[in-house]
Order: C-alpha cells, then structure tokens, then sequence
C-alpha cells in the first residue's frame, strides 16, 4: 500500500519520455525492491505501450508494477512530442491534474529521462516544477546524446539540462559518449543504451536499498539530503567486495571506473559511505577502508556519513556505495554547458524502516556541480 506517514518514505522513480521509459521498464522488472513505485511519462502512447508489453513480458515472475501515463492527449494525441521540448512542456501542463495524482503520496521522486529529444527535455521541468510546489524531493538522472546525433540535439539537451539542474534536488548525469569510450567500438546502439540504463539502475537500486534499510549504523534520507545539498562537483559509486580484506579495494573501485574521466573525492565537503555486508565484518578493516576514504578525501573538513547494514541476501561479502559532494570543480572536467547544479530545497522526512536489498556490479557516475 501506498501511504505517507511520518515513519515512512514513499520512491517513486519515473521515467520521463522514450530513454526514460526504457530504464523505467527494465528497472521494474529487474528490482529487488517490492515497495518502490515504477511509472512512465510519454507523449507517445506507441512508447507507452512497448514500455508496458515489456516490462509485463520481463516480470511475470515479479510483482513490481510499472504504470503508465500519457500526457498531452488533447495536444499531441499519442503521437510524441516531435523532438520539440515546446510541445511536450505544452503536453505535461495540459496533464498536470493527472501529473499531480501521480505524485500526490511520494516524498522522493527519482526521474530519469534522455535528454535531447522533446519529451524527456520539455516534460521533465514541468513535472521537478509540480514536485517543487507539492514539497516532494526530486533526484534527477539524465543522458547526455550522442556526439554522432548531431548539434541539434545537443543544443536541446543542454538547454533542458540547465533548467532541469535549477529544479531538480540533485542532478547526476550520464554521458552516452562517455559511455560507449569504455566499450567495444563495435558495440551495438541498443546494447550501449542497455549499458547506460544498467548503470543507472544500479546506482538508483543502490540508492534505494540505503534509504529503505534498517542500518547498524544507519544512513537515512536526511542524511542524503544534507550531503547532496552540498555545492561543487559530486561523485558516486558502487565497489563489490568478497572478502572482509578486500574492503578497501571495493572503496576505490567505487571510485576508479573506465566510464569516467575525472573520478576522485579530493576535498570533497561531504560523503556518505555505506556498506552493505553478509555479515559482520572487521573492525580493524572497516577502520582502515575509513582510513583510506580519508586518504582519498585528502581534507580534513569534509563530513562523513557512514552506516553499516548486514545483508544476508548479498550475493556477494560486501559492496561499498559511496556519494561525495561538494568536490572543488576539477580542471579537466567537461565544458560549462555539461556541468550540472545540485539542490537547493527543503529536507526530506523520515526514513523508512525496509528491509536490505543488493546490487551485484560494481558502477559509478559524476555529478556535475555549479562551477
Ligand atoms: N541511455 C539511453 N539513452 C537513450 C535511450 N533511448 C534514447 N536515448 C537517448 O535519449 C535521447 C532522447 O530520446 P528519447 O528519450 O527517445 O526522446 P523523447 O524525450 O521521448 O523525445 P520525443 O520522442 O521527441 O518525444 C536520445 O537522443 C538518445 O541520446 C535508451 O534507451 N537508453
């Protein structure tokens, strides 16, 4: 059931247009979490539909629900939004009642979208808009285009990124050219996009499993709140480990993935570090991954937040999942226009006291702050 109250937390993650449909449909189907909440937004019922077919098609032997809404019936009548952010924004203002219904019980939104394209880059501000004034916390993943899709769409892309990073909480985002340098250059297009989406699946997963579990040391949606608020550039990863020896090694693994080009935490103001075990692990180990988190960080001023859950059902020893915001901005980093604002809205409640849930890969992404 889904209610609000105050020792509970409600996740919704929503996909916002085709790319986001796409994550959102395999997300629901791959989730270990029953309690979490899968919807789609698209102009495009043929989208909507595809989404629903295979999301049915992936979790007959799961319950997790994916709904479906079509925005703009009256505007664009199922038919997409053309590439034009214009007509979708027109779409989703048209559906706002519906948009409203949707997220009327959610205390944290998660939405991905494809940026680049109409829908994704019209649909999702007027949506961060609605959560806004509702006082529903908004974490944002979206895709950057492909360099081979031409300037057009870059120019779109960038153009909704600035307005979704003013009002979204958090923005992270993936980079699909960054993305297909880690890979075969004879990878296909749907295989690369499958790639994107896994990784953002994991880490919404990840994300997920923290705030919804009941931690040794616990790490709860205030905690992520306040250290996504932080301003400057923002790291986050996931490192496995399988044995208490190899902690350390899964912490900078976390941090040390081929998918990005600047990857370190140095003078980070602020960073979670969670880590999820079968069973207890050392003292003397969880010390020294501290120790060389520390090392990392390589300031004395950043805040850290760290939280142990124990696991049973881990597939593996261990994993390690680390957010680090605040990070000076790195002179190697990308061009202005790609850089992506953090949150500046209010705190979110109480957490929810779930059970534990996994990832089984290690991941990681770069969160641009204003810079
Ligand atoms: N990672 C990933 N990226 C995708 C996927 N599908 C599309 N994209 C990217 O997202 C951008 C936007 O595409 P869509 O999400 O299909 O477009 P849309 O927002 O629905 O826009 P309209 O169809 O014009 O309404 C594209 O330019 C691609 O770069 C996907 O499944 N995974």
């Amino acid at each position: 059931m889904w209610e609000k109250d105050a020792t509970k937390i409600n996740i919704h993650v929503i996909g916002v247009g085709g790319c986001g449909g796409n994550a959102i449909s395999n997300m629901s189907s791959a989730s270990a979490h029953s309690t979490i909440r899968f919807s789609s937004i698209n102009t495009d019922i043929s989208a909507l539909n595809q989404c629903q077919n295979l999301s049915h098609k992936q979790s007959q032997e799961h319950s997790t629900k994916h709904e479906v809404v079509l925005i703009g019936e009256h505007t664009t009548k199922g038919f997409g939004a053309g590439a034009n952010p214009e007509v979708a924004k027109h779409a989703a203002e048209h559906s706002i009642e519906l948009l409203k219904a949707l997220i009327a019980d959610d205390t944290l939104i998660i939405v991905i979208a494809g940026l680049g394209g109409g829908t994704g880059s019209g649909a999702t501000s007027v949506l961060l808009d609605l959560a806004s004034e509702m006082g529903i916390d908004a974490l944002c993943f979206v895709t950057l285009p492909f360099k081979s899709e031409g300037d057009k769409r870059k120019e779109i892309a960038y153009h909704a990124l600035e307005e979704i990073k003013r009002k979204a909480n958090a923005t992270l985002v993936l980079s699909n050219d960054a993305l297909i340098t880690a890979l075969d250059a004879t990878v296909g297009i749907i295989s690369a996009f499958r790639h994107c989406d896994t990784q953002m699946q994991r880490i919404v997963e990840s994300i997920i499993t923290m705030l919804t579990s009941t931690g040794y040391i616990n790490v709860d949606i205030n905690d992520f709140s306040h250290i996504l608020s932080l301003e400057g550039d923002t790291a986050l990863g996931v490192g496995v480990a399988h044995s208490d020896e190899t902690l350390c090694d899964a912490l900078t693994h976390a941090l040390k993935n081929p998918l990005v080009q600047t990857n370190h935490i140095k003078g980070t103001q602020g960073v979670i570090v969670q880590l999820s075990c079968q069973q207890e692990p050392s003292l003397a180990m969880y010390e020294s991954m501290l120790a060389e988190l520390q090392t990392l960080i390589d300031s004395s001023r950043a805040l850290i937040i760290s939280g142990v859950t124990i696991s049973e059902e881990l597939p593996h020893f261990a994993e390690v999942l680390v957010i680090a915001t605040g990070i000076p901005p790195d002179a190697q980093s990308e061009p202005s226009s790609e850089k992506i604002v953090e949150m500046k809205r209010p705190r979110l409640s109480q957490p929810y006291n779930g059970k534990s849930e996994y990832l089984d890969t290690p991941t990681f992404v770069r969160l641009k702050g204003k810079g």
